[in-house]
């Protein structure tokens, strides 16, 4: 079993606009509500896929019982913490004239001391009945800026594997742990390594550095460029597939989700990039985050191809 943990729930909505123009009335065509934060969007494509998978992490306030509602009503498994504090909304514009996307993103609710303690507990049972737990998010306010390394921690001493998706100070802090497996984005490795990644070297390199951290798999996704996977002795890059793109937002998480299923299932590696590569472009096909169709990662996987590098 696979346990999604987000410790920044969002009800993710989505304005579509034929235009937008910023200092200036824009009026709605249509508008999306979802229940989302990264580690929500990795259960939502699990499951959709028919993974044995649970979304656990902090809800609250009437925002937080909307997005449990929302899973229930698709039975998308969840159990989460209940906090004090509101859930945010996460609001994505469509341009669709431009087809440009722009996030604003809420910080988020406090966190209150016995809630952390809380989350520990959960996280510690879920370790115990999960072979992979993925942490994927903003840490909201409360939690402490090593929160995701104590989560690590927890995890492994109970028998799971951890999958970290975050940016900033909780990566750099999480990485202390030695979580299993990592997914940054070429931008969170770049803030990590304080450097410019102007090359497929650059990248590979900076992985390299990352795994004498304890990890063992680095996924860096590179968007439209594709993923590189990085291990001790091996280093593979996979191209995405050319898509007219629908939506990019949450292609990150529905690639964890790929890492996740592969991982559990104990896939080869290039297997398993493959899979996550076609569970995010699958995602860039959808209108909204977290949502892939099966018969376009069919249709996808038989497109992609991975190839080994020769860098050691
Ligand atoms: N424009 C695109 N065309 C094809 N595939 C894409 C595109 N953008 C993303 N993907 C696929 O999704 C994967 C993950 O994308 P990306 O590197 O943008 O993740 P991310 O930045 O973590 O995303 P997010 O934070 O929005 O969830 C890529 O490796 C690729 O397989
Ligand atoms: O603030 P975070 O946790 O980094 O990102 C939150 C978020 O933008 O990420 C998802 C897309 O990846 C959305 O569902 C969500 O709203």
């Amino acid at each position: 079993m696979i346990t999604t943990i987000t410790l920044n729930a969002a009800l993710d909505t989505t304005y579509y606009l034929p235009s937008f123009t910023l200092g200036q009335t824009n009026r709605l065509k249509d508008l999306h509500v979802e229940p989302g934060g990264k580690g929500i969007n990795v259960a939502k494509v699990l499951d959709s896929l028919g993974e044995k998978v649970v979304a656990g992490g902090f809800v609250g306030g009437s925002n937080g019982k909307k997005i449990a509602h929302l899973l229930a009503h698709r039975n998308i498994p969840h159990e989460f913490v209940t906090i004090q504090g509101e859930s945010r909304v996460c609001l994505t514009i469509l341009n669709e004239e431009l087809k440009e996307e722009t996030e604003i993103l809420e910080q988020g609710p406090m966190i209150l001391d016995e809630e952390w303690l809380k989350i520990c507990e959960f996280v510690k049972k879920a370790a115990m009945e999960s072979k992979i737990i993925t942490l994927s998010g903003s840490l909201p306010k409360g939690v402490p800026v090593n929160g995701y390394s104590q989560l690590i921690e927890i995890i492994q001493q109970n028998g799971a594997k951890a999958i970290l998706d975050t940016s900033g100070e909780p990566l750099r802090h999480g990485l202390c742990s030695g979580p299993f497996a990592v997914k940054p984005n070429e931008q969170e490795l770049k803030q990590l390594i304080k450097k410019e990644i102007l090359t497929l070297t650059d990248a590979i390199d900076a992985g390299k550095n990352i795994l004498k951290q304890g990890v063992q798999y680095v996924c860096i996704s590179l968007g439209r460029e594709g993923a590189l996977l990085i291990n001790k002795d091996e280093v593979f890059h996979v191209k995405a597939p050319e898509i007219e793109v629908v939506n990019t937002i949450g292609c990150g998480d529905a690639m964890l989700a790929g890492l996740a299923s592969g991982f559990e299932k104990e896939l080869p590696i290039e297997e398993i990039l493959s899979l996550a590569t076609a569970y995010g472009t699958a995602n860039a096909l959808q209108p909204f985050a977290g949502k892939v169709d099966v018969k376009d990662i069919d249709y996808l996987l038989k497109d992609i191809e991975v190839y080994k590098l020769n860098h050691i």
